[in-house]
């Protein structure tokens, strides 16, 4: 499941990494929440993700919060040319926290890196709070294609490993933020 402030590119990175193409032109918000599927090949085996891309606008929220429960992994994205996307996110894991699994995968992405001139959060910024965080960090681009099949692939990774194997200590967890929730659980929603 993709989550993220709205415009951040959430549907524009599934598109990307599902069909290969960038929707360049008029943003148009999604309504509600929308899935694609796709087939990936994962070390031999084929592994079947179904991308669930989620309205950003606060509106929508109480649509979104009923598919947390079943989302096995989140990549949850803020735009490196908006700032109040990335100071959002807290308030995201906060959401996330509340609604998600406990154990689910989450990866958090900072996108629109193509857009240079643009940028206000540096990547050192992202860096830091996936590390207060204990998450995977990447920065991609939608429009470039930059690191969005390694996104995708490495969560399909965690996904199949975990499916294999007992539950042991998995990689990609929220069990620091857990630990932290104190901490967070006063700052604003999204
Ligand atoms: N330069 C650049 N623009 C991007 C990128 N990804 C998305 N955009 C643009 O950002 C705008 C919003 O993209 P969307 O993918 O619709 O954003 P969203 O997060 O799905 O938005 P909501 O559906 O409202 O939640 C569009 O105009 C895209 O063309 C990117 O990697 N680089």
């Amino acid at each position: 499941m993709l989550v993220g402030d709205s415009g951040v590119g959430k549907t524009c990175l599934l598109v990307r990494f599902k069909d290969g193409a960038f929707l360049a032109g008029t943003f148009i918000s999604t309504v509600g929440i929308d899935f694609r599927n796709k087939v990936v090949d994962v070390d031999g085996a084929k592994v079947k993700l179904q991308m669930w891309d989620t309205a950003g606008q606060e509106r929508f929220r109480s649509v979104t919060h009923a598919y947390y429960r079943d989302a096995h992994a989140l990549l949850l994205l803020y735009d490196v040319t908006n700032k109040s996307s990335f100071d959002n996110i807290q308030a995201w894991l906060t959401e996330i926290q509340e609604h998600a699994q406990r154990d689910v995968v989450l990866m958090l992405l900072g996108n629109k890196v193509d857009s240079a001139q643009e940028r206000v959060v540096r990547k050192e910024d992202g860096e830091k709070l996936a590390k207060e965080y204990g998450l995977p960090f990447m920065e991609t681009s939608a429009k470039t294609g930059l690191n969005v099949d390694l996104a995708f692939t490495a969560i399909a990774k965690e996904l199949k490993q975990r499916s294999m194997k007992a539950p042991s200590e998995p990689r990609f967890r929220l069990h620091d933020y857990v630990r932290r929730e104190g901490r967070v659980a006063s700052c604003c929603r999204p």
